[in-house]
């Protein structure tokens, strides 16, 4: 409910034309990061949309500095942005990338699991839930620009997708390191990664926490591409050729087919799934766990 209603004031507050660039203004054409002409892009403060209409696709970049955590707040705008995408004829595809340099997505935002009230878990945790049903179920091809590390919750970010394409930077490890946190994957992140790299990887990459560096990760299967990192945006976009020349009804039909037995599994047991995070996370020794982690993270600068 609180999500709903947060989502409208968000879809009317954010969602306006946004370019650019040094000295753009909205509704003006300007240079974008990449280089080029941002004909239109739109947007939230946190999620920047750059789309080419006439070659059926957008780019969805992710600013959520300093590392792209998935705070509440940034679910919902990416939720946004992606419905507006998919309601939209002209678009068949995305490019989920970040525009954070050396960082994809750190995952989970573990503010948003520490220190706070049940109520914010559940809310948290149905926002959680959300974005990962759209991105896997979504009938737009999604292909992720893995260029920077993604950790746990980043990590399943883009295996929602249908293709990963991952910059050859040894620091851009990719894996699910929930138990290194003294946290537990849930269901749906396991069936996710078993679907991608089969169950004996995934147990032993689950067990571990693994983060794999791009040769390990190509050779399990995580990534389908690994390439040198300043051709990551030009290879998924070659990438998005092949998967458009395909006929959509088919591909969308096809995804449908393989994805859906995993998604139902959360549909069916969405309350509970709740219900097993709240009682999961609130518990002392977790809280404590989280606390710690966050600390390390702290101290490792100074
Ligand atoms: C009985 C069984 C029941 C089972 C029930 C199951 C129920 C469910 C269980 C719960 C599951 C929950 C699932 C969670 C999935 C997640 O995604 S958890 C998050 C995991 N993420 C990480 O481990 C990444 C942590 N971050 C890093 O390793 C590094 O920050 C980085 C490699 C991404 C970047 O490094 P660097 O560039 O050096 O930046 P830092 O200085 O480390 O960080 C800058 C700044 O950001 C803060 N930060 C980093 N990550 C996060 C994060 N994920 N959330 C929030 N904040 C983060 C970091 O603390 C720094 O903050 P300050 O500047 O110090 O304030």
């Amino acid at each position: 409910m609180a999500l709903a209603v947060g989502m409208r004031v968000l879809t009317r507050s954010l969602l306006r034309p946004w370019v650019r660039g040094p000295g753009a203004t909205p509704g003006r054409t300007g240079p974008v990061a990449g280089g080029g002409d941002c004909v239109r892009c739109f947007g939230s403060p946190r999620v920047l949309v750059e789309p080419d209409p006439a070659a059926g696709f957008a780019v969805m970049k992710m600013r959520n500095p300093p590392v792209n955590s998935l705070s509440l707040e940034f679910l919902t705008e990416m939720l946004i942005s992606l419905e507006k995408l998919e309601s939209d004829k002209a678009f068949h595809a995305i490019i989920i990338t970040s525009d954070c340099p050396g960082i994809f997505s750190a995952g989970l935002d573990l503010k948003e699991m520490c220190g706070r009230d049940p109520t914010h878990y559940a809310e948290y945790w149905k926002a959680v839930q959300e974005l990962w049903l759209r991105f896997y179920l979504s009938h737009l091809v999604v292909i992720s620009a893995i260029n920077g590390v993604s950790p746990a919750g980043g990590c399943l970010l883009a295996l929602s997708s249908d293709y990963r394409v991952l910059a050859d930077n040894p620091k851009y490890a990719i894996g699910l390191n929930e138990t290194l946190l003294g946290i537990v994957a849930p269901f749906w992140f396991k069936d996710t990664l078993v679907n991608t790299v089969g169950h004996r990887v995934a147990e032993r990459a689950l067990q571990l926490g693994l983060l794999f560096p791009p040769a390990e990760a190509l050779r399990v299967g995580m990534v389908d591409q690994v390439v040198p990192e300043d051709q990551v945006q030009s290879a998924a976009r070659s990438v998005l050729a092949q998967w458009l020349a395909i006929p959509g009804h088919a591909r969308q039909l096809t995804k449908t087919l393989m994805r859906k037995p995993t998604a139902d599994r959360l549909l069916k047991e969405r309350d509970a799934d709740i219900q097993n995070f709240v009682r999961f996370i609130s518990r002392d020794a977790i809280q404590k766990a989280l606390r710690t982690y966050l600390e390390k993270l702290k101290q490792k600068k100074s």
